[in-house]
């Protein structure tokens, strides 16, 4: 039976199989805190599977033009518990991806902010999903885990003992989630995903420095990185992600054996991320001067066990660390050259 399921399963991904909705439609879906890294290429990806119209962006941020353009897009805080009431029941809402979060370097900044907004959010969303019957997503992170855990590799199941308030948060979200499913039968859905990697603006977390080290040596020449040369973590493109998040949220609930799953594609330091772009840019210079998220770095972890994510629902990545550097040099030039920025290679 359980091979049966396998099959099933990875045929659906070979086809580019969609799931549909119980009156035969495309799923109507809604992603919170979609302005942000993740939340905009994510309504691209998703829009291209199940139609423009079918993916609705909202966050508190007011949208650049490109935002507005490539489909709908409608405020919402994720505080006001009403109003995005309104929201699912106007656009009659099936699927929620909540992306709404201070990540791991900004929460501790802010912690409570950190504490209504990755919380009082995720108890909203939560609320919201039962109320309506609605699918739910939403991510964790390789922040769920702290010095407690084991590093090298960190297991599905695990101690969990985080010791900044989005990690924190992040296992109240699995925790709270998993309940709600054998409770109520919410189809609750996480991935923990490791450090994402994309050309857009990261929103202030620990494995930040592995997108602003393209930003600043093609335009600069130079970057000076927050982390220890060998400080090793877990990460994957967001090409790879993206894919996860939408195979994952496809995957038939009978071939899930959990709510929550590890995800990664790779572990790097920043000594061998530089040395993979001296290939494109020989004489750039790294300096590194640590803060305080080295500490936070220093509690995750290095290498990220996904082997139930692939036994289950098929996970396998694609862009490895060679991949990723030549997307990341294409794409992050492109995006300087966009904005008008001059560079220096
Ligand atoms: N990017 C990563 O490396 C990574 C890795 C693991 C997990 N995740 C998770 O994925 C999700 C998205 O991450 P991201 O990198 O896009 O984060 P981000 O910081 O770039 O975006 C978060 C968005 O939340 C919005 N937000 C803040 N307060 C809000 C409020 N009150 N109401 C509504 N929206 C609000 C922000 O405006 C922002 O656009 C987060 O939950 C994060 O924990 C991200
Ligand atoms: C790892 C992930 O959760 C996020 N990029 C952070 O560093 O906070």
């Amino acid at each position: 039976m359980k091979l049966l399921r396998r099959v099933c399963a990875q045929v659906s991904n070979i086809r580019g199989y969609c799931v549909r909705t119980a009156d035969n439609k495309p799923p109507k879906i809604l992603i919170t805190g979609g302005l942000g890294q993740l939340g905009v290429e994510c309504a691209k990806y998703l829009r291209q599977k199940y139609g423009r119209s079918n993916v609705i962006l909202t966050d508190i941020i007011k949208p650049t033009p490109d935002v507005v353009n490539d489909g709908p897009y409608i405020f919402a805080d994720i505080l006001d518990f009403k109003g995005l009431q309104k929201i699912v029941v106007d656009h009659r809402v099936d699927w929620l991806i909540h992306f709404s979060a201070l990540l791991s370097a900004i929460g501790e900044q802010n912690v409570p902010l950190a504490v209504r907004v990755n919380i009082e959010g995720m108890h909203n969303v939560i609320e919201l999903a039962k109320q309506y019957r609605l699918r739910i997503f939403v991510p964790s992170t390789i922040g769920a885990f702290g010095p407690d855990s084991p590093r090298n590799p960190t297991p599905n199941i695990t101690v969990q003992r985080p010791r900044t308030i989005y990690g924190v948060s992040k296992v109240h979200a699995e925790l709270l989630g998993e309940y709600y499913y054998y409770k109520f039968g919410l189809d609750f859905r996480c991935l923990r995903f490791p450090g994402v990697i994309s050309s857009d603006p990261p929103g202030g977390g620990t494995t930040d420095y592995a997108i602003a080290i393209f930003h600043d040596v093609i335009r600069k020449g130079h970057y000076q990185c927050y982390l220890k040369p060998d400080t090793r973590l877990p990460m994957m493109h967001v090409r790879d992600a993206l894919r996860a998040l939408s195979e994952f949220l496809e995957a038939p609930n009978e071939t899930l054996n959990r709510r929550v799953y590890n995800v990664t594609s790779m572990s790097f330091t920043p000594e061998e991320l530089a040395d993979k772009m001296i290939k494109y840019i020989p004489d750039f210079n790294i300096t590194y001067k640590p803060d305080s998220r080295q500490d936070i770095a220093d509690s995750w972890p290095q290498v990220f066990d996904d082997s139930e994510a692939r036994r289950d629902w098929n996970w396998k990545p694609q862009v490895d660390i060679d991949d990723l550097v030549k997307l990341m040099m294409k794409e992050v030039r492109e995006k300087i050259i966009a904005n008008g920025i001059s560079t220096s290679h």
